[in-house]
């Protein structure tokens, strides 16, 4: 939904709402960096997943790092191994709708979904028997939900490429096979033990069984360079391997770092194109980013001043907008990078909004309406009433995409909630109590 429909839609409906349960669809992509920047001022985050910022040495990570969290301060130079520890970062996932309805409510202040961002060392080839900086830093990115997996895409013959020349394609395969190798490592002690174990009743007999089946067909998988998410595995099966933290299993990100030149035009870069075909192959998600740092010499050789990513965190929000527009981007990469990481999660937002706040929720794709409510707390999934989806579309009726609300109600939430209010606008649905709530958007959206 575009920014100049809100507008026109705001002062049509031009009194606060009372507190309700708001699902809306998918983030639109206008004015994202606004949501962003008045969200990280309201200092409040409301859950927090983390995603590991995974690649070869010297490819850009900490750069980005730096570009997405505010006042990211994690040492980026030319040289490989520059990151030993991991930085870690939260970011607001930035979502226009957050603010379009805190406007609405008139609410005090706004509070994001947000995700932790962790900025791991460098890995080479043979990571997985302790070759660079080695196995510690396997282990760091178990501990992330997803990978965002940096690939080196610009020419620069003074940065370092720890293999001599930019290839992203062989740089991927390095990362992805030393994955592959650390988790067919921990497959294979754990499946020895396995075989030792004695479980006691039959509940943990039922799922060491399922441990077993499913970590044989990893395994298989693995042997021929295939990653443990892309074998199908029943969720009884993926709850009993889910303490073993496979790093092949992690969902992930190609995150493509081009030159600043090209980040209007990213086809028009021959390493961009290869691995938006390998991206499609491998069924994961591609991000084009420019993450860097120019530095002050640089900026004072060329008066033209070229802002990228780093930068624009450090601009007011307007000239950011402006910058972005003036290379043709209509948004930041961040922007995109950020939300697409928190949908890969598997997570979606909802908006509570009202006088006090206007605030994100977190929840997974797939809750049901009252588990949803749940999130907020407990009492509002037990004392579920029903919800409502609704298409609210400006006035004028101009603006095709249209913000989809769904409207909880709860005997614990007081006074009336405010479809009456916008009758004019509403399309009104009464969705049942085990609806899902994703489904239900997408086939309104379709
Ligand atoms: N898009 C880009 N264009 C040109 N130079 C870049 C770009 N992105 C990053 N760089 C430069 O690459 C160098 C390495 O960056 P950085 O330290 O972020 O890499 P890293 O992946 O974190 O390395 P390490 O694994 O050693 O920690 C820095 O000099 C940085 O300015
Ligand atoms: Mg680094």
């Amino acid at each position: 939904m575009s920014m100049i429909a809100c507008h026109r839609l705001i002062p049509a409906v031009g009194f606060p709402l009372r507190s309700s349960f708001l699902w809306t669809n998918p983030p639109c992509t206008s004015r994202f960096v606004q949501g962003l920047v008045r969200s990280l001022s309201s200092g409040r985050i409301s859950m927090s997943l983390r995603a590991g910022i995974v690649g070869l040495p010297n490819v850009g990570k900490s750069t980005l790092f730096n570009s997405v969290v505010e006042n990211g301060k994690a040492q980026a130079a030319n040289f490989p191994f520059c990151t030993i520890e991991p930085n870690v970062g939260i970011v607001a996932v930035p979502d226009p709708r957050l603010n379009v309805l805190a406007e609405l409510s008139k609410s005090q202040r706004a509070v994001p979904a947000s995700i932790e961002f962790v900025d791991i060392a460098g890995l080479v080839k043979g990571a997985s028997q302790g070759e660079g900086l080695g196995n510690k830093f396997l282990s760091h990115i178990r501990e992330v939900d997803s990978i965002l997996q940096v690939v080196r895409c610009f020419e620069d013959n003074d940065i370092v490429h720890v293999n001599g020349k930019v290839d992203p394609r062989s740089d991927i395969d390095v990362i992805n096979l030393e994955l592959v190798f650390s988790d067919l490592d921990q497959i294979e002690k754990r499946l020895e033990k396995l075989k030792k174990s004695k479980a006691k009743d039959s509940q943990s007999k039922l799922k060491e069984e399922a441990e077993r089946s499913a970590l044989e067909s990893i395994l298989k998988n693995l042997m021929d360079g295939r990653p443990a998410r892309s074998v199908s595995l029943t969720d009884f099966e993926k709850e009993s391997i889910r303490h073993l933290c496979l790093l092949t299993m992690k969902p992930i990100i190609y995150v493509a770092n081009v030159a600043e030149s090209d980040l209007a035009e990213p086809g028009s870069n021959p390493h961009v194109r290869e691995i938006t075909d390998l991206a499609s192959e491998l069924n994961s998600g591609l991000v084009t980013i420019s993450a860097q740092i120019i530095n002050e010499n640089q900026v004072m050789a060329s008066e033209s001043l070229f802002q990228v990513e780093a930068e624009l965190t450090e601009l007011p929000i307007e000239e950011r907008i402006e910058y972005l527009k003036s290379l043709g981007v209509s948004e930041s990469g961040l922007g995109n990078l950020i939300r697409e990481t928190y949908t890969l999660l598997g997570l979606r937002t909802y908006f509570t909004s009202g006088e006090k706040e206007t605030k994100a929720w977190t929840i997974h794709a797939g809750m049901t309406a009252p588990q949803a409510a749940g999130v907020i707390h407990s009492d509002f999934e037990k004392g579920f009433i029903r919800a409502e989806t609704s298409m609210l579309s400006p006035p004028d009726n101009q603006d095709p995409k249209r913000i989809h609300v769904l409207r909880g109600k709860s005997k614990f939430i007081k006074g009336e909630t405010w479809s009456l209010l916008f009758k004019n606008f509403w399309i009104r649905e009464v969705i049942k109590k085990a609806d899902n709530i994703e489904r239900l958007m997408s086939s309104r959206n379709a």
